[in-house]
């Protein structure tokens, strides 16, 4: 049996048209949704990544600034514009790219973004919130997968979900979400034991460690949903995920890198930069 191909590229574009028709509305009671992506310093990946959310952008009709920033900047000139598009009338949420030089603390960065214009629900107050359960803004990854498995009705509820990566960003979200889903959630990282006999436990497999091949058929249980979230590149420079190429052989549904998780993660950016925008001018 070959996996099913979960097509986060589809599913954005659905999402990005639903998402501009409620901008046009939201525009004729005089609303724009606004952008403002800062990155700092030239990492070649985080500028197409950058470029991704431009675009975006534009196909959801929202107005967007961006701050290319060199990598001399200091902390005090990066915490001075975050201070200027907290106050700014028309961005609706501030993004600032990781990661940032090593001279610059990130959690600084994301402490002083306001927790209304926190699109990538990094701050502490966002994160205390998904704990809670009580939410905003979704993290934008895990939120894009979420998406997924409901696009291709894949109930969490109940089911065996293993998640391998414990970050900020993806691993811990991530396991909020399923857990508030009802799945009955473990989450791996590199210190765990037997690692494959932990994932081959799993009915929903959620990968994000950032190493190319990183899970192979032994690790997956056969008709397991296996999410990939890695983005890496390989000898040939070209884009490949976390999980091995055969492992389509073994689960029921797989997304593919690129093309899976990653556009899904720019259409979630845009989802909370238009709830932003809603929430910021009283518009449910
Ligand atoms: N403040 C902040 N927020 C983020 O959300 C954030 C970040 N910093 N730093 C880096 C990671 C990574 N990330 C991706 C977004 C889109 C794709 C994406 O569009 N991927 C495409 C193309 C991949 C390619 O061609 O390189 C795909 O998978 O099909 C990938 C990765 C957001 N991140």
């Amino acid at each position: 049996m070959s996996a099913v191909r979960m097509d986060g590229k589809a599913l954005s574009a659905k999402v990005r048209g639903s998402i501009l028709a409620e901008t046009e509305e939201l525009k004729k009671q005089g609303v724009t949704p606004g952008l403002a992506v800062i990155i700092v310093g030239n990492d070649p990946a985080s500028e197409i990544y950058v470029r991704n959310k431009e675009r975006a952008c534009e196909q959801c009709g929202f107005y967007s600034e961006k701050y290319a920033l060199p990598e001399e900047t200091t902390q005090e000139e990066l915490l001075g514009l975050i201070a200027q598009l907290n106050e700014s009338p028309a961005i609706s949420g501030i993004l600032c790219q990781m990661p940032v030089p090593k001279h610059i603390s990130e959690q600084a960065v994301i402490d002083a973004i306001d927790p209304k214009k926190d699109v990538d629900a990094f701050h502490p107050v966002n994160v205390g919130k998904i704990m809670v359960g009580n939410f905003d803004f979704v993290p934008c990854t895990p939120a894009g997968v979420m998406e997924l498995l409901d696009e291709y009705k894949i109930d969490p509820k109940g089911k065996e979900c293993v998640v391998v990566g414990r970050s900020n960003i993806v691993g811990k979200p991530m396991s909020m979400l399923l857990l508030h889903r009802h799945g009955t959630v473990t989450i791996c990282h590199s210190r765990t034991q037997d690692l494959a006999e932990v994932c081959r436990r799993a009915d929903i497999l959620v990968v994000a460690v950032g190493k190319a091949g990183f899970i192979t058929p032994d690790m997956v249980k056969e008709g397991a949903v296996v999410i990939d979230v890695g983005i890496n590149r390989n000898a040939e420079g070209k884009v490949c995920g976390d999980v091995a190429p055969e492992v389509m052989e073994k689960a029921s549904y797989m997304t593919p890198v690129p093309g899976g998780a990653g556009p899904m993660t720019i259409t979630m950016l845009m989802k909370n930069t238009l709830k932003a925008a809603k929430l910021q001018n009283g518009i449910r």
